[in-house]
């Protein structure tokens, strides 16, 4: 970022007393009312209506959007470990695909100090090729030179704990063991901004008490991490921070106890089918939220 954002939630300018813009200091990643429409092709529905009927070669599609996040403004600083949670379809991997740049946003713009490395279950490994080339091909597609890799080989076999195992093809590893490498691989290159998507639901308790000293490890290296997760335990013991997305706009914003504890209460509700309810109190925190402007200098 070539510039410094100034950030203003109407809430910080009023707590300010001369009302003046509160500048905020080392922000990592900055998204400027980025929204999020999927454009999809589908085939029109059978024509049973006209009687014609679909012969496989000519076919005219048709475009529907899915608007799957609402223009959004965030500002994400050093230190900070942002938990994401929503129900399902909310729009929090969408979110984390705009901040990796995998996706364009639709509308807005976002900001990254660095390139941002997103970890997930479904992050590529070669299946066929021992644990030991993964780490190798791994770390070379990260941008590593062949010395930087040999360098960091020991700290991933170490963190990964599959020493022994190594030599075997990634096929013979149980999907915890896999997850256990490919966490120790993604992390190696101490990214700056970090993102994790639901891989810490694997892994056993030893691992996962390794995978949270190693995110504290990577906070404190003045990176940031935002973990998505329906696990409110483990945003509760990893996030500084927790952010609640929910039909593609932002709910909450706030102290992880809060915003799990409100969360909590909106998913029970519509558990116990009280949507109306649910609805209604979703919308109080909504309308209770202070919007963020960003202006750059
Ligand atoms: N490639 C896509 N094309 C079209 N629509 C999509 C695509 N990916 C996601 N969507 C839609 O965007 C919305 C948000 O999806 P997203 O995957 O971001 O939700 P999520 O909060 O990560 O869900 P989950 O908790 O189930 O993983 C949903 O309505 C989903 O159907």
């Amino acid at each position: 970022m070539s510039e410094t954002p100034d950030t203003t939630t109407a809430q910080e300018t009023a707590a300010t007393s001369a009302g003046a813009p509160v500048i905020l200091r080392d922000p990592l990643v900055v998204i400027d009312r980025a929204g999020l429409t999927y454009t999809v092709r589908t085939r029109p529905p059978s024509d049973e209506s006209t009687g014609m009927r679909w012969t496989g070669r000519v076919q005219r599609m048709r475009t529907t959007s899915v608007e799957a996040l609402k223009p959004l403004s965030l500002v994400v600083r050093q230190g900070e470990s942002v938990g994401i949670v929503g129900t399902n379809g909310s729009g929090k991997s969408s979110l984390m695909n705009l901040i990796t740049g995998r996706l364009r946003p639709t509308t807005g713009i976002i900001h990254a100090t660095s390139t941002p490395i997103m970890l997930g279950v479904n992050a590529a490994l070669v299946r066929t090729v021992s644990g030991d080339d993964n780490i190798t091909l791994g770390c070379l597609a990260m941008g590593m030179t062949p010395a930087q890799v040999e360098a960091k080989r020991p700290s991933i076999v170490e963190l990964c704990g599959l020493k022994g195992k190594l030599h075997l093809p990634l096929k013979s590893y149980s999907s915890g063991m896999a997850s256990r490498l490919q966490f120790a691989i993604a992390t190696s290159i101490d990214p700056e901004i970090l993102i994790i998507d639901e891989a810490l639901n694997t892994g056993d308790a030893q691992f996962r008490s390794r995978t949270q000293a190693r995110i504290d490890e990577l906070r404190q290296q003045a990176g940031c991490v935002f973990l998505v997760s329906h696990s409110l335990g483990t945003i509760k013991n990893m996030c500084t921070r927790v952010i609640w997305i929910e039909q593609g706009e932002l709910i909450m914003d706030g102290e992880p106890d809060t915003v799990t504890a409100h969360y909590r209460k909106y998913t029970k509700l519509k558990s116990e089918k009280n949507y109306k309810k649910a609805a209604a109190h979703r919308r109080s925190l909504q309308a209770s939220l202070a919007p963020l402007t960003i202006a750059w200098r």
